[in-house]
């Protein structure tokens, strides 16, 4: 059923009022994949997303002729529902190159090209590969969709991760190296900031630490014609009914279902205003990152656990930068492309060539307070300091692109961060148990709030397909049958 609302003030004339089943709110991988699922049982869905195109997160661009990816890129190995999706949705993948030498540059600027373990001193080696065991054994206790329920979670949380890996070593190198990988490379905050249990819980996400360093295994494909293509081809099958672009939800007005505050989960009554649609509904699923949670007015408003546990998660903050060339000239030196350097301002890179483009392509990582120095420098200083690091790496080279990016989604509204959502010291142990409970008719869906394959595509592709179910299971233990109450 389509009307207009003739009462609201919204800024857009001739606004829609649709009734549905479920109002998904957020068109990235968690909301599409919900949606998707849900339809397939035979629930009708609207999907509303504050942003002019589907994806979120993931988000491919072709800038000055150059293909980017913006946002999440890479499918490992192991992330077995998003290879499913991929068949599902016939969608091909290609290897990132990997042949040559890695480069390593260390403390004193010496710069070191090898293949395999770090070129660092044997008992550094050794000391990463006991900080290693030592993460592994303690992840391997934890159960990554609830590890608030291990014996020690409140003491692991209050532990910050670089006072724990100082307290198990001396050998400042291999501190580096291990807290980089959980750091700078996942949850994209300083060591300080975060606790043990939150570093257990990503390990414990991905099984084992291995599969969180291993490129080969992390980094391992991409999707050809860009990930962001994944969401699309969802959303168009779905179609122009089902998913409203231009359309930020402001305000949740929700009823619990007969049983009042004891029926949460059960069907209810949601009515989402976004700017251009309205939407009723019996549930809503809120496929937000965790903090924007709060830019959403909820009426009445969430329980005060809820209010409360919603400040306690925030985004990290990288850069992604990337620059073209007319050749991957580093493959001529034997160069895989791949390189680190924890001090450095870009402290990872690698080969982001297309397979079979003759440009090539290298992408790097800038983190934390190196990202928003970067941020206050001018544009021109900017790109400069960007491409001095990458010819640290590369040499000289490195300093004449053809395309030059630089991913800022810490100024996307709707996003605010990279790449994800985690917890502060403590808020894990007190407020995670909270994150995938329904309030009334309210679910949330999120790579962030997701155990197996947290903070990745992966993981959103697992929390739509289980809120899906979850749904489901709601509307037939209320007797509500599949296209009941479609229109
Ligand atoms: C730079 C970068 C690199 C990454 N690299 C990888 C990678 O290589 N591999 C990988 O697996 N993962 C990667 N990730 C992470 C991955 O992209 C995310 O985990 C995943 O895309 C999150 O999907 P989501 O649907 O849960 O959230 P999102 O993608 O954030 O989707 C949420 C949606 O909700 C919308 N929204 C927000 N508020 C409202 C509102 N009020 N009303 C309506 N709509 C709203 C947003 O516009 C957005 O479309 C990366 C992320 C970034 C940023």
């Amino acid at each position: 059923m389509t009307t207009t609302d003739p009462t609201t003030p919204e800024p857009h004339a001739g606004k829609k009022v649709l009734e549905r089943d479920v109002v998904v709110i957020g068109a990235g991988i968690s909301g599409l994949m919900t949606a998707r699922r849900l339809t397939q049982a035979g629930r009708s869905v609207a999907v509303l997303e504050a942003r002019e195109r589907v994806g979120g997160r993931t988000w491919s661009d072709t800038i000055d002729g150059e293909f980017f990816e913006i946002g999440g890129q890479w499918v490992s190995s192991d992330q077995d529902a998003l290879k499913a999706l991929l068949r599902e949705l016939g969608k091909e993948t290609f290897q990132r190159y990997r042949e040559g030498d890695s480069v390593y540059i260390s403390r004193d600027g010496a710069r070191h090209t090898f293949q395999g373990d770090f070129p660092v001193g044997e008992s550094t080696l050794a000391e990463i590969d006991r900080l290693v065991e030592a993460l592994d054994e303690l992840a391997s206790q934890i159960d990554a969709a609830a590890p608030w329920e291990h014996p020690r979670a409140a003491e692991l949380d209050r532990i910050q991760f670089s006072s724990w890996l100082h307290s198990l070593s001396e050998d400042e190198e291999a501190i580096r190296i291990v807290d980089h990988y959980i750091a700078a490379g996942m949850l994209t905050k300083h060591s300080h900031t975060f606790s043990v249990l939150q570093a257990m819980l990503m390990v414990a996400s991905a099984e084992k630490f291995e599969h969180l360093i291993d490129e080969g295994i992390l980094l391992d494909e991409r999707v050809v014609g860009g990930m962001q293509s994944v969401s699309e081809q969802i959303a168009a099958e779905l179609g122009d009914d089902v998913v409203h672009l231009g359309t930020p939800v402001r305000r949740l007005e929700w009823a619990a279902g007969e049983e009042g505050a004891a029926a949460d989960g059960q069907p209810g009554r949601v009515t989402a205003h976004g700017d251009r649609v309205t939407v009723t509904a019996r549930f809503a699923v809120v496929a937000v990152p965790p903090n924007l949670y709060s830019a959403i007015e909820y009426v009445p408003a969430l329980p005060r656990p809820r209010l409360v546990a919603h400040q306690h998660q925030s985004m990290g903050l990288v850069i992604k930068a990337q620059a073209a060339y007319p050749t991957p000239f580093w493959r001529e030196d034997g160069l895989s492309g791949t390189g680190f350097a924890s001090h450095e301002r870009v402290c990872e890179v690698y080969d982001n060539t297309v397979a079979g483009d003759e440009h090539g392509m290298i992408v790097g990582f800038i983190v934390g307070e190196r990202a928003e120095d970067i941020w206050a420098l001018p544009e021109e200083e900017r790109r400069r300091a960007v491409l001095e690091s990458f010819a640290a790496y590369f040499g000289e080279q490195a300093l004449e692109p053809i395309a030059f990016y630089l991913s800022d989604w810490g100024s996307e509204e709707w996003t605010r961060g990279a790449y994800a959502a985690s917890y502060d010291l403590g808020g894990l142990s007190r407020w995670g148990h909270l994150q995938n409970e329904p309030v009334g008719p309210l679910f949330f869906a999120s790579s962030d709030i997701q155990g197996a394959g947290y903070m990745h595509v992966d993981g959103g592709v697992r929390i739509g397909t289980d809120t899906a179910a979850r749904l489901d299971t709601a509307f037939r233990a209320a007797g509500v049958e599949p296209a009941l109450l479609s229109v």
